[in-house]
């Protein structure tokens, strides 16, 4: 790692920017930077794609997606534009690659630039990831005179195998310390705050483990569907999509131990760490799904989507019961769960305390601290205190941390904005490393053969915009979950019981 961050007269190029990615994340990503001074104005943006278009044209669609949240951050949409170049050439071929390096070189010289900083983003579909990573280091790469830096996408692969493939084509054109394998949950402001909530506060430190916590749930629902995307997800599935890399990010910072410093390999040495810790996954503790219409027939199933191949099996919804086999975890089920076209769109981790031993209060509702990634970033412990006024009954109420009312002067960057920035700055502590990768691709691949094999289950069928497989609940409670009578809880505020509350 060279530690140098990348300041004046950088370079960036995005290739696939023609595409979702680029133009909805990676691009207004760069102009979230740009309106927040972290990107200097000396800075040269390329967009490279097959796609033939105008300037004004790839300009014109990535401005779509810019956030201005004040008239002056509006005016600088133009000075940003006036960075950008579109380039379009060919992944395969030379010449798009020569002409490109051609006129970085002509920028980088009318610059004095003595030591190239050149940030390569690939926004692209994995099957074209190695032909642009071999084109870009033999056509783009400034050599031992400057410095490169190459971002790569999720999903690296889709097994253990074609991960090691990958990576094995990678390895002898890309050092570790130029590689930077995104996975933008690692940017989310909660997931960042996992660190310091979990090693800056003794009281939680004391309890976290399993002499206190009962269950970890860690859930990603989304409200809506493949929406014509089924082409590229019917490959892939929930558990690739988001469970094998989002999820297992969010539990190995959950639940790794302290890293010895702050420093990126003390990081990413301590989540190897626990990754080796968890035990092979148990193909009966498994619960997959697949969505079909909603009840009022107003959106589609899974198998109505025109670009999914027809009787497709694919897994659009996953509950999967893990066990980290160390001292701090051993018999304490953790659950991921995951799902397309559920009720609500929300990500979040809930843990469960022990109950309290029965004493003066007989049944109080267990301890559960809970940290919202999104929407509307939270975290909030679910605790029993006393009912105000005359009562001397409990009730369940909340110590709670709302980012939106604690922190309305912050400056909270988009995932994307914040790992970008790391990339800048040459800070490989929010990326995943390739032994990490290998890891997580070896506890996952024996589930996926399972469960895409001719033994594996057929996904139980649920309804467009419902809660998940009817069988959830069940699946909860019989793998640790406790569900509680919350009755009078309403987070984040607690209304009065009815009047005339009974005395203790
Ligand atoms: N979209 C998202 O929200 C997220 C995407 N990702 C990952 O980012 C990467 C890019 O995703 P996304 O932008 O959605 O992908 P797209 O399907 O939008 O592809 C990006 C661009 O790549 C080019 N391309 C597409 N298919 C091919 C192909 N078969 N051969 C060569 N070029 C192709 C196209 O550009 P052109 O034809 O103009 O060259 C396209 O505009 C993927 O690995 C994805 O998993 C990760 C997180 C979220
Ligand atoms: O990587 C992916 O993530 C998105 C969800 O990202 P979020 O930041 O919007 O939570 C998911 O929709 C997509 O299918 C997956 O590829």
């Amino acid at each position: 790692m060279t530690g140098i961050p990348f300041k004046e007269n950088t370079v960036v190029v995005v290739f696939g920017a023609s595409g979702d990615l680029a133009t909805k994340k990676i691009f207004p990503a760069l102009f979230g930077l740009f309106r927040e001074k972290y990107l200097s104005k000396t800075t040269k943006i390329y967009g490279f794609a097959r796609t033939q278009m105008s300037n004004e044209e790839f300009k014109g669609r990535i401005k779509g997606f810019f956030q201005t949240p004040t008239e002056e951050s509006k005016k600088l949409v133009d000075q940003f534009l006036e960075l950008c170049f579109y380039h379009s050439g060919q992944y395969d071929q030379a010449e798009g690659y020569e002409e490109l390096t051609k006129s970085i070189e002509k920028f980088e010289a009318e610059r004095g630039v003595k030591e190239p900083h050149r940030l390569f983003y690939l926004a692209l579909p994995p099957g074209v990831f190695v032909p642009v990573a071999e084109r870009v280091k033999k056509y783009c790469h400034p050599g031992d005179k400057g410095i490169a830096r190459l971002v790569v996408e999720k999903p690296f692969g889709r097994d253990l195998n074609t991960a090691k493939l990958l990576q094995s084509k990678l390895a002898p054109l890309w050092k570790e310390d130029e590689l930077f394998r995104i996975d933008h949950y690692l940017g989310k402001e909660m997931v960042k705050n996992l660190i310091p909530l979990r090693f800056a506060n003794s009281f939680l430190s004391a309890c976290w483990d399993s002499r206190y916590i009962t269950s970890i749930q860690i859930s990603f629902k989304e409200p809506f569907g493949t929406e014509g995307r089924g082409g590229y997800f019917d490959n892939i599935g929930i558990i690739r999509d988001v469970m094998q890399n989002h999820l297992l990010q969010v539990l190995t910072l959950l639940t790794m131990e302290r890293p010895v410093s702050g420093e990126a390999e003390s990081i990413r040495d301590e989540k190897v760490h626990l990754l080796k810790a968890v035990k092979p996954l148990n193909k009966d503790d498994v619960l997959v799904g697949q969505y079909t219409k909603s009840e009022d027939g107003k959106k589609p199933g899974y198998l109505d989507d025109k670009t999914v191949k027809p009787g497709s099996k694919c897994i659009t919804y996953a509950a999967i019961t893990l066990e980290i086999c160390n001292e701090r975890w051993e018999g304490v089920p953790i659950i991921l769960r995951a799902g397309k076209a559920l009720n609500e769109g929300k990500v979040d981790i809930r843990v469960q305390f022990k109950e309290t031993k029965n004493g003066i209060f007989k049944h109080v509702a267990r301890n559960e601290l809970v940290i919202r990634v999104q929407p509307d970033e939270a975290m909030y412990m679910k605790m029993n205190t006393k009912i105000p006024g005359v009562s001397h009954s409990t009730t369940t109420t909340d110590l709670d941390l709302t980012y939106s009312s604690r922190y309305k002067k912050f400056y909270i960057p988009q995932a994307y904005e914040s790992l970008i920035r790391d990339v800048l700055n040459d800070d490989h502590s929010s990326f995943v490393r390739d032994d990490e990768l290998e890891i997580s691709w070896s506890l996952f691949t024996p589930l996926l053969e399972y469960l895409e094999g001719p033994e594996g289950p057929t996904p139980v069928p649920y309804a467009y915009g419902s809660r998940g497989p009817s069988l959830l609940d069940d699946f909860m409670v019989e793998n640790g979950y406790v569900f509680q009578d919350d009755s009078g809880y309403q987070w984040p505020v607690t209304t009065p019981q009815s009047p005339g509350e009974s005395k203790m």
